[in-house]
C-alpha cells in the first residue's frame, strides 16, 4: 500500500539576504513566480498526495488567488501562516499534521518554497528512502574545500571534504518523529537550527540518511541564484 505523502512547502520567509521590493518567492523566473515552479514539482508527483502551503499573513489570500487557484494546483489542500523563523513556520504546518488521523502512515516532505528546481527523481529517491528509514535530506557533496574560521577571519580548521555534504530540502520523515521532534525542539532554547534535520538529531538521536539530492536544486537566496535558475530552466 503507498503511504501518504504530505509536503509543507515554506513561503513566508522576507528574502532579506535578496532584497528588492517583493519576496523572492514571487519574484519572476522565466515568466512565472518562482513558487509556481516549486508548487509544480509537487503537484505533478506521484509520491506527493497533499501540499500545505505555508504564506506570510499578508500574502495569503492573493497568492491563493494568483498562484494556486490561477494555475489549478489542487494538492494545495491548507494555506496556513507562518512565523517569525523557518521552524516556526514548519511548527505551524506540523501542528495541522499533529491533528490528522492518518499522521501515523504518513511521510511529511518539508521543502523551501525557495527551491524552484527541485525534480521528480528528487522526491522519489527521498520517498523510498524514508519508507526505509524513517528520516532523510537531500543533499550533495560539498565541490569546494570548507574552512572554519574565526572571529578574525582566520583560519582555524580544514574539515575532510569527502564527509561534507551541502544539505537541500526536501527533508523528508515519519509524520510521528518530525513532529514528535519539532514539539520537543521547540520546548527548549533552539535558534540555532538552520533545517530540520537538526530537530531530528539533537532531540530525537534518530539517523537521519543522505539521499542524492541534484546540483540544480538551488535555493534562491541572493541575486544570483535566480540567474543561476534561469540558466537552468531554459
Ligand atoms: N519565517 C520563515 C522564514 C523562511 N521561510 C521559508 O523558508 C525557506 C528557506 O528560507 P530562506 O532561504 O532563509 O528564506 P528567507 O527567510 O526568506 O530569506 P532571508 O533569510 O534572506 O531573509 C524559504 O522558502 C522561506 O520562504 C518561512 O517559510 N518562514
Ligand atoms: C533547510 C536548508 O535549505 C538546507 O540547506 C537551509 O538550511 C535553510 O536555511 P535558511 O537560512 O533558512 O536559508
Amino acid at each position: 500500500m503507498k503511504a501518504k505523502g504530505i509536503a509543507v512547502v515554506l513561503a513566508a520567509g522576507q528574502g532579506k539576504r535578496m532584497g528588492g521590493t517583493i519576496q523572492k518567492q514571487y519574484m519572476d523566473l522565466c515568466g512565472k513566480p518562482v513558487l509556481y515552479y516549486t508548487l509544480k514539482a509537487f503537484e505533478e508527483s506521484e509520491v506527493i498526495d497533499q501540499v500545505i502551503l505555508v504564506l506570510g499573513k499578508e500574502e495569503k489570500d492573493q497568492v491563493r488567488e494568483s498562484i494556486v487557484d490561477f494555475y489549478g494546483f489542487q494538492k494545495v489542500t491548507q494555506i496556513t501562516e507562518g512565523g517569525k523563523e523557518r521552524y516556526d513556520s514548519v511548527w505551524n504546518a506540523l501542528q495541522i499534521v499533529d491533528k490528522m488521523e492518518d499522521k501515523e502512515e504518513s511521510y511529511v516532505f518539508i521543502h523551501d518554497g525557495a527551491r524552484p528546481l527541485v525534480d521528480d527523481s528528487i522526491l522519489k529517491r527521498t520517498y523510498e528512502e524514508v519508507r526505509r528509514s524513517g528520516a532523510c535530506v537531500a543533499g550533495m557533496p560539498v565541490k569546494d574545500t570548507i574552512k572554519i574560521v574565526n572571529e578574525n577571519l582566520e583560519t582555524e580548521e580544514t574539515p575532510d571534504r569527502k564527509k561534507m555534504w551541502m544539505i537541500q530540502t526536501p527533508q523528508v520523515f515519519k509524520a510521528p518523529l518530525i513532529i514528535e521532534a519539532y514539539r520537543r525542539m521547540m520546548a527548549v532554547p533552539h535558534s540555532h537550527v538552520t533545517d530540520d534535520a537538526m530537530a531530528v538529531e539533537m532531540v530525537m538521536k534518530h539517523p537521519v540518511k543522505m539521499v542524492e539530492g541534484s546540483y540544480k536544486n538551488i535555493k534562491i537566496t541572493t541575486p544570483e541564484d535566480l540567474k543561476i535558475a534561469k540558466v537552468f530552466l531554459k
